[in-house]
């Protein structure tokens, strides 16, 4: 979107506001209405009740895919009508807001209201209309009324909220309009949306809201860090990934963990352009200055009480100047902190050079939600480094391997096979899993993982003899805040409470940092338990023991192999002996199949136990050379894997 230079320093003005945290972010369909929908619709974004102006901006109508160039009016002259009209516009816009503010609560009466009324006939579009135009928050309109008015434009789908007065309501009707879109509402009946609280969300979250996924937590822990004791909360359906972590925690729980963060700073990292090489060298040159770094910094710092501007390095590419801005951002992650910071400082720049041409706030030398190697390099966010040491019988006993087999495993897949494969830091078995899943659980931006999952993990013999294990976790590029984002969110807040992490510190910074630094320590519990794990081969058994659900998959065919005890035995019949009595003996099908000196069985897997026992017994009760029946009984879990195998 080009931006004129007017248009710009308009739109600088309202980033520089105080009221900048809560700008108005919806579009008045009143006033587009109000103007018989035959001028441009005019995108209203009030500050201190003035309406700001910048390029075109795109917008949604309704549930299609339906975008109107809305012109932002900048220039008197432009369009008086707009004008004329801004004062009043400003004073519905203010009054909608307090409404707005002060009404959108869950279980607003004014559910209340249109469900008695819902079973009369629905008024014409036109009476709606007239109704809706009068009233401030559209009270007396049934929930069929309004969607005749979304059907027809008169109300955005996206501001429905605003529009009701009532934030459930209004994501109660989306999902009705998107049940007609989608021929039934079928599809969504699993999607709660009930007793949530979206006060939070709106302005700062999601838009065109219809639901919320609930993602199970597990706890990992007691993570013992740094002499003190966390509980780690994570997020994830990949069953085994909690218990694998708990058991790293578990096996860390007499020599803890210490840890270090030692550097800070967001990055963001735009693309400028210069008429030629030249002029970008020597805006590169210019910006080395230690004098023109104090501009640069006094401009951007100037946007924040916690921004600070620690560094500025930059890459020439043609004319093309691609500047990465490095500050520390208190609690915060700090994207829309440094970014902010960025453009105040880009546009002082400007004033040096004249000839610049500002192509993107983000040039992708940031780098932000994609794979480079500069954040693997340089860092980005926290970069932490957290190790441990772990007594070989702790290797033995609860992680069931040695720490020779660690040490080899690590080198060969962790480092030789991260390097053949080019891996751009991935060199660890699974930090993405405890990140993202951590990530999720304390409203962190999930597409953060990426970066944030770089991360190497050595292991070393440690000790006189070498018994010991020496492991370490180093992750360059944690981005993580306590404040801002999701994190403000009730439940993901909760998960930073449970580690006393939640909110502002008091000394800005030492939240997010110890964030990371108990994102690095679970990391190298997940990292320890996991490469245990693959050195003793019981990835897969224990993934199919905890990480395999029978609820949503079809019936299908078990097969279980279990060695046939005696194998004079010609024949053999098999009983089914119930787990307990709530197993629904749906194997009762069972039927045995000779094959050599195995018994395979088959039957339908209709139950969901995780152990089912089966008695293997002698048909004829006798067998050559044998006078008695033999009975063995095989307990094995669902999936076919003998647990236990006994024989009478
Ligand atoms: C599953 C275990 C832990 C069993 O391991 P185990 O040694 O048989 O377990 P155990 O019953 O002897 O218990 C040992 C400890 O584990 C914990 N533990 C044990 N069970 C539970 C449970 N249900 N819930 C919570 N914690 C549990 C618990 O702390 C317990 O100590 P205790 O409290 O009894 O003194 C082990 O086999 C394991 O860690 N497996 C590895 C699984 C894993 O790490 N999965 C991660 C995902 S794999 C993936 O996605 C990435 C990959 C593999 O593709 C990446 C790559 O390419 O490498
Ligand atoms: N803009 C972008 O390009 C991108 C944005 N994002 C999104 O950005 C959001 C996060 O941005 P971020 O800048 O972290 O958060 P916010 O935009 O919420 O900014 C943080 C706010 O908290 C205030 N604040 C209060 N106490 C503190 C404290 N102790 N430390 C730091 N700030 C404090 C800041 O004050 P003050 O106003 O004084 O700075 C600021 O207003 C996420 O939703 C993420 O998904 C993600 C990637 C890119």
């Amino acid at each position: 979107m080009e931006v004129s230079e007017e248009c710009h320093s308009s739109f600088q003005s309202l980033e520089g506001s105080p009221q900048d945290g809560n700008p108005d972010r919806f579009f008045d369909a009143r006033e587009y209405e109000s103007s018989g929908g035959e001028e441009e619709p005019t995108c209203s974004r009030s500050v201190n009740n003035t309406v700001s102006a910048s390029g075109p901006v795109k917008f949604t109508v309704g549930d299609e895919k339906d975008y109107t160039t809305c012109h932002r009016h900048h220039h008197s002259g432009a369009a008086t009508k707009d004008h004329k009209s801004s004062k009043s516009r400003a004073k519905v816009d203010s009054e909608l807001e307090e409404i707005f503010t002060k009404k959108m609560h869950l279980g607003s009466p004014f559910h209340l209201v249109n469900s008695s009324i819902s079973n009369e006939k629905p008024r014409s579009v036109q009476e709606c209309l007239e109704i809706y135009r009068k009233e401030a928050v559209t009270k007396s309109l049934t929930d069929e009324e309004i969607i005749s008015l979304v059907k027809e434009k008169h109300i955005p789908a996206y501001q429905l909220e605003k529009a009701v007065g009532d934030m459930e309501r209004g994501v109660s009707i989306r999902r009705k309009i998107l049940g007609t879109s989608l021929g039934s509402d079928e599809s969504l009946k699993g999607l709660p949306f009930e007793n949530y609280d979206y006060s939070k969300i709106y302005g700062a979250c999601c838009e065109n809201v219809i639901g919320f996924v609930p993602v199970p937590v597990g706890v990992a822990g007691p993570l013992k860090l740094d002499n003190s004791i966390y509980h780690v909360p994570m997020a994830t359906t990949e069953g085994c990934l909690v218990a694998s972590t708990n058991r790293g925690c578990r096996a860390l729980s007499d020599t803890g963990i210490s840890s270090r963060v030692v550097a800070d700073g967001m990055t963001r990292g735009p693309v400028v352009r210069f008429p030629s090489a030249i002029r970008a060298s020597d805006a590169k040159i210019w910006l080395q200055d230690a004098k023109n770094f104090s501009i640069m910094k006094e401009n951007f710092d100037k946007t924040s009480r916690f921004a600070r501007l620690q560094k500025l390095q930059s890459q020439i590419a043609g004319r093309h100047l691609f500047i990465r801005f490095v500050a520390t951002t208190g609690d915060a992650m700090g994207m829309n902190m440094v970014s902010k910071g960025t453009e105040a400082a880009l546009n002082a720049l400007q004033e040096t050079f004249h000839d610049m041409e500002i192509l993107s706030l983000s040039g992708n030398y940031c780098t932000d939600k994609k794979s480079s190697a500069i954040n693997w390099i340089e860092g980005r966010g926290k970069s932490v480094v957290a190790e441990a040491i772990v007594p070989s019988r702790t290797v033995k006993n609860i992680l069931k391997t040695s720490v020779s087999a660690l040490v080899e495993l690590n080198i060969a897949k962790n480092l030789v096979g991260s390097a053949i494969a080019g891996s751009n830091g991935g060199f660890n078995a699974h930090a993405a899993n405890i990140v993202t899943a951590i990530f999720i659980a304390t409203g962190q931006d999930p597409a953060q993982n990426i970066v944030s999952s770089n991360c190497i993990t050595l292991m070393e013999p440690y000790g006189e003899n070498g018994e010991d294990l020496h492991i370490s976790c180093t992750m360059p590029s944690v981005e993580v805040g306590t404040v801002g984002g999701g994190t403000v969110l009730p439940a993901q807040s909760s998960c930073l409470e449970m580690m006393g992490v939640r909110g502002s510190a008091e000394n800005p910074g030492e939240n997010a940092r110890l964030l990371a630094r108990i994102i690095c320590a679970t990391v190298l519990a997940g990292e320890l338990s996991l490469m245990a794990a693959l050195a003793a081969g019981h990835l897969v058994r224990s993934h199919l023991r905890h990480n395999r659900s029978s609820t949503n998959v079809a019936p299908e065919s078990l097969s279980v192999f279990a060695e046939k005890h005696d194998t004079s035995t010609e024949e053999a019949s098999v009983h089914v002996q119930k787990c307990n009595e709530e197993d629904d003996g749906s194997f009762a099908s069972l039927i045995s199949r000779k094959d050599s000196k195995r018994e395979r069985l088959v039957g339908a897997a209709g139950s969901s136990r995780p152990t089912v026992s089966f008695k293997l017994t002698n048909s004829s009760g006798s067998s050559r050379g044998r006078s008695s029946p033999s009975e063995t009984v095989v307990k094995m879990d669902i999936l076919g894997f003998p647990t236990e195998c006994k024989q009478s």
